[in-house]
C-alpha cells in the first residue's frame, strides 16, 4: 500500500491534503503498520509496543491478568495487549496471521465472519477495551461502546473485569490513550485533556489493584496506570498532586512513535499504593 497520489489526483488535493499525504509516505511507522504481518489497527499500536519493551515488559509480566484499555478504537493498543496476554499469538514475520489465517486480505469483520474467530489460543485473564467509537472484535477483548466520562460507565467497566478468574473486578493494568476531538482553542484543549486525566485517575481510586506480595518481607505492589496527556504547566500540577504521591513511580515517556511536533506525552506509574490521602478530585461548581 502506498501513499503516493497519482499526479491528476496531486492536483485536484488541498495543500493540507497534500503536505498530510507527503508526512504519512515518509513515517516509517505508518509504512511499518501498513506492511506488518501483525496489521495493527492503529500507529499507535507501536507506542504500546516500543513502552512495554523499554519499561521492563510492565505488560507482558504474568501476573498482569486483568487490563483495561480507555479510548481504544480502533484497536491497536487492544491488539498488542492481547499478544502479551497470550491470545493471540505473538506475529512475526515467520508466523504470521497470513498463516494462521489464509484469507489475510480480508477485514478483520469479515474474517471472523468466515473463520469465527482469528486467535488460536486461549490467553489468560480479561482485557476490557472502552471507546465512544465501535471496536471490531479482537480475541480475548471485551469491548464496550460508551463515554467513560457519562455516569454509568464505572460500572459497566466493573461488570466487563469481574469474571471468575478475575472475581475482584480490579484492573492490574489501566491503559488510557483517550484523547477529545482538538477544537483548536488551546485553553480548551488542555482543559478537556485534564477532564480525562482526571477521571481516569479516580476511575484508578476504585479499579486498581493493590496487592500484597512476599518478597523477603511483606511489601505492597500495585497496579500499573498509564496515562495519555498533553504537556502544560496544568497538566505538571495534576501530575505532582495527584499521580505523585499515589504511585512508587511515575515517568514522563514520549515514545519514538509518538510524533515531535504533537505535545502528547505518557505517565507510565507503577506500584499503585492504593490512595488514602489525595487531595479531594475538582467538583463542577
Ligand atoms: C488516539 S485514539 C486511541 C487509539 C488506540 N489506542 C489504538 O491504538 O487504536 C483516542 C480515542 O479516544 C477515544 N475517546 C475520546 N474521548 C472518549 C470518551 N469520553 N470515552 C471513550 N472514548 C473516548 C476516541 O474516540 C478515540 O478513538
Amino acid at each position: 500500500m502506498s501513499f503516493r497520489p497519482c499526479a491528476v489526483l496531486r492536483k485536484k488535493l488541498s495543500s493540507s491534503s497534500q503536505s498530510w499525504l507527503a508526512r504519512q509516505s515518509r513515517d516509517p511507522y505508518v509504512k511499518q503498520r501498513v506492511s506488518s504481518p501483525t496489521s495493527y489497527r492503529s500507529r499507535s499500536a507501536f507506542k504500546l509496543l516500543e513502552l512495554d519493551k523499554g519499561q521492563k515488559h510492565f505488560l507482558s509480566n504474568s501476573d498482569v491478568r486483568a487490563v483495561v484499555d480507555l479510548g481504544a478504537a480502533p484497536g491497536g493498543w487492544s491488539q498488542v495487549v492481547a499478544e502479551k496476554l497470550g491470545w493471540v499469538t505473538p506475529c512475526t514475520p515467520e508466523n504470521s496471521y497470513a498463516d494462521l489465517m489464509p484469507d489475510f486480505g480480508l477485514s478483520d469483520l469479515a474474517r471472523i465472519e468466515k473463520f469465527g474467530s482469528w486467535s488460536s489460543n486461549v490467553g489468560r485473564g480479561v482485557i476490557v477495551a472502552v471507546d465512544l467509537l465501535p471496536i471490531a472484535p479482537i480475541p480475548g477483548v471485551h469491548t464496550l461502546q460508551m463515554d467513560f466520562l457519562s455516569p454509568r460507565a464505572a460500572d459497566a467497566i466493573k461488570a466487563a473485569l469481574t469474571t471468575p478468574e478475575n472475581p475482584s473486578g480490579m484492573a492490574d493494568v489501566i491503559l488510557s490513550d483517550m484523547a477529545a476531538n482538538f477544537t483548536g482553542n488551546k485553553a480548551h484543549d488542555v482543559e478537556m485533556s485534564l477532564d480525562i486525566c482526571h477521571s481516569v485517575f479516580e476511575f484508578a481510586i476504585n479499579n486498581l489493584n493493590v496487592r500484597e506480595v512476599h518478597e523477603g518481607v511483606l511489601t505492597k505492589r500495585g497496579g500499573t496506570l498509564l496515562l495519555k496527556h498533553f504537556d502544560h504547566p496544568l497538566s505538571q500540577e495534576f501530575r505532582v498532586k495527584y499521580l505523585k504521591p499515589n504511585f512508587l513511580s511515575v515517568n514522563y515517556i514520549k515514545p519514538s512513535a509518538s510524533r515531535a511536533e504533537s505535545a502528547e506525552g505518557y505517565w507510565l506509574c507503577r506500584g499503585w499504593k492504593g490512595v488514602e490521602s489525595s487531595p479531594p478530585l475538582p467538583t463542577d461548581e
